[in-house]
């Protein structure tokens, strides 16, 4: 009974297995299988998921794919789960091609993730209704509608030094692990302190514990919870609907947090929706949605918005706002920490620009070396290395640098059959010797300030570097997260200095969409030693 019983539990779940390699094998692309890239691992339990554990698994991310690139080329080939055939993309031409043409879409699964998470919202809307959608909130992310939350991330910046607990006098010291702060900082500036906003009905103490209890922020018991919830990651595509509703039930932390997250919101939504429908929708208001117009009815009207639809949006701002910004703050300050050199030259920078301004607020994008710092930390730590599309027709992709088969073809372009998914390694492109010069894997912000560099391919906003993605789906809140990043680290660069205790190691780590700094024991964030100086 108990053998036949394993049976009746097994045969479906072989079945279903049986039936997506089969129909994957004969799909398979003759001409994608022939191009050059790693052999899938040869251990059995990792043969179903070919090379994406080395991609998003590895100990430190980057360790295999930057490898694969010089190995490979600019294009090569993956073996994604049950034998699919993936592409893994860092040429400019054929990224530019992959983002700017209509032919090629997020893929199902970060569409059915997205929705899943974040509701009705920009991540999950293809086509014309994502258009509709972007080009409401577009409006909102003007240079003059980002500057005026200035003085909210100056003040919260204030807070962060506050947390880390030094004492005041100059040369007074503290080891913190800065992206616990920091962390706090993105999201009191995205929620706008949640003082004014949409959540103060919740209570921000609910709110932030509802977000920062998610996953992709608190690495806390990092190998187990990373390694399962990115497998499930893999599977997503492959599960049918009636099991995908329930998975945020599933008895996993992250499911359990993610599940509190979108449950959290929900309340806020609602809440939010109701009240504006009884006492009207405050327009003095200072949060994200009324920074987009979003809460206005022109707005809503010109671009065909329902309010329900636009305060839905919460969610996904508040994901996206928050997350990155801290990740590229947490990577900047560990290089500074770690090069003295580059942080005396930045904060002299600084000095000389408070003196300028005379008591009014800075002008960051004239800060060319603490501009050079930021965008040489997105080249090598991009907060979101990776993404993935798929080509919705057959198309051709055009290549900038030759790819050769295994069998010694040489090809200018690669035809690409619908149904094809490409990754988009912004990461690689990052690092290409052939882009960057034979220096690419180092830290050198300097290259930033040398005549050549605006001669690199522009394939997305602030770019070169390519870490806000491009084309119809770049990041909404490049500016926004620019930013901060300067306002905050003029503030803390004034009041402190940074430098790495002995024996201290940071390695990065794929998670979620991102690629996260952790410290040995996987937790995250960068351990630093932070000491006050005289207020410049
Ligand atoms: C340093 C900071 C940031 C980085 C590196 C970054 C990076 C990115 C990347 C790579 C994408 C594309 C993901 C994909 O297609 O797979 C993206 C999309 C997006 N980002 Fe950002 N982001 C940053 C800050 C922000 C901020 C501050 C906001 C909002 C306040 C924001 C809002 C969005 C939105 C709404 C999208 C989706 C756009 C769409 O699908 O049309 N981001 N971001």
């Amino acid at each position: 009974m108990d053998n036949l019983g394993l049976y009746f539990k097994i045969a479906p779940i072989a079945a279903v297995l049986a039936a997506v390699l089969f129909i994957r094998l004969r799909r398979r692309d003759p001409l994608i299988a022939s191009i050059r890239g790693p052999a899938s691992p040869s251990k059995l339990i990792v043969q179903f998921l070919g090379n994406m554990t080395q991609l998003f698994l590895a100990h430190n991310y980057g360790q295999w794919e930057y490898k694969w690139l010089k190995q490979f080329g600019s294009v090569y080939r993956v073996k994604a789960c049950f034998g699919e055939d993936r592409l893994i993309v860092a040429d400019p031409q054929a990224i530019k091609h992959i983002l700017n043409t209509q032919t090629f879409m997020h893929p199902p699964r970060i569409l059915r993730t997205g929705a899943l998470v974040f509701g009705e919202s920009l991540v999950s809307f293809i086509g014309k209704e994502h258009r509709r959608l972007r080009a409401g909130m577009s409006n909102g992310f003007s240079p003059n509608a980002v500057r005026s939350f200035l003085p909210i991330i100056i003040e919260t910046a204030k807070k962060v030094a506050q947390e880390w607990k030094v004492p005041s006098a100059p040369g007074s010291s503290n080891t913190v692990n800065i992206s616990e702060a920091i962390d706090h900082a993105t999201l009191d500036i995205t929620s706008e302190g949640g003082q004014s906003c949409a959540f103060q009905w919740a209570g921000c103490y609910l709110f932030r514990i509802a977000l920062l209890g998610m996953p992709i922020n608190t690495v806390q018991n990092p190998n187990q919870p990373i390694a399962k919830t990115n497998i499930l990651d893999f599977f997503v595509p492959y599960i049918p609907e009636f099991i995908f509703r329930h998975l945020l039930s599933l008895p996993m932390d992250s499911m359990r947090a993610v599940s509190k997250f979108v449950n959290v919101t929900q309340k806020i939504i609602d809440k939010k929706t109701q009240e504006g429908n009884a006492t009207g929708f405050e327009k003095d208001e200072h949060n994200m949605l009324n920074m987009m117009g979003m809460l206005e009815v022109q707005t809503l009207e010109l671009y065909k918005i329902s309010r329900r639809e636009a305060i839905n949006q919460i969610r996904i701002l508040l994901i996206a706002g928050q997350d990155p910004p801290s990740v590229l703050l947490a990577w900047t300050l560990y290089h500074l920490a770690k090069y003295p050199e580059f942080q005396s030259k930045v904060r002299e920078e600084i000095r000389a620009a408070r003196e300028a301004a005379d008591g009014q607020d800075l002008e960051y994008d004239n800060l060319t070396y603490l501009t050079a710092i930021l965008k040489e930390t997105l080249r090598v730590f991009p907060p979101n290395p990776i993404t993935e599309r798929v080509a919705t027709e057959d198309s051709v992709l055009p290549l900038a640098f030759e790819v050769t088969t295994s069998t010694g073809e040489r090809l200018k372009q690669i035809p690409i059959r619908k149904g094809q998914s490409s990754m988009v390694a912004m990461g690689s492109y990052n690092r290409l010797d052939s882009v960057w010069g034979p220096d690419a894997e180092q830290f050198r912000p300097e290259r930033w300030l040398e005549a050549d560099t605006d001669k690199r391919p522009a394939l997305g906003p602030a770019t070169p570097p390519m870490s806000f993605i491009g084309g119809q789906r770049a990041c909404l809140g490049w500016r926004f997260g620019l930013l901060m990043a300067q306002a905050i680290l003029c503030e803390l660069l004034s009041e402190f200095t940074f430098s790495l205790p002995k024996n201290s190691s940071v390695r990065a780590r794929y998670w979620g969409t991102e690629e996260l700094p952790v410290t040995p024991e996987g937790v995250k964030g960068v351990m630093v030693s932070v000491t006050r100086i005289c207020l410049l």
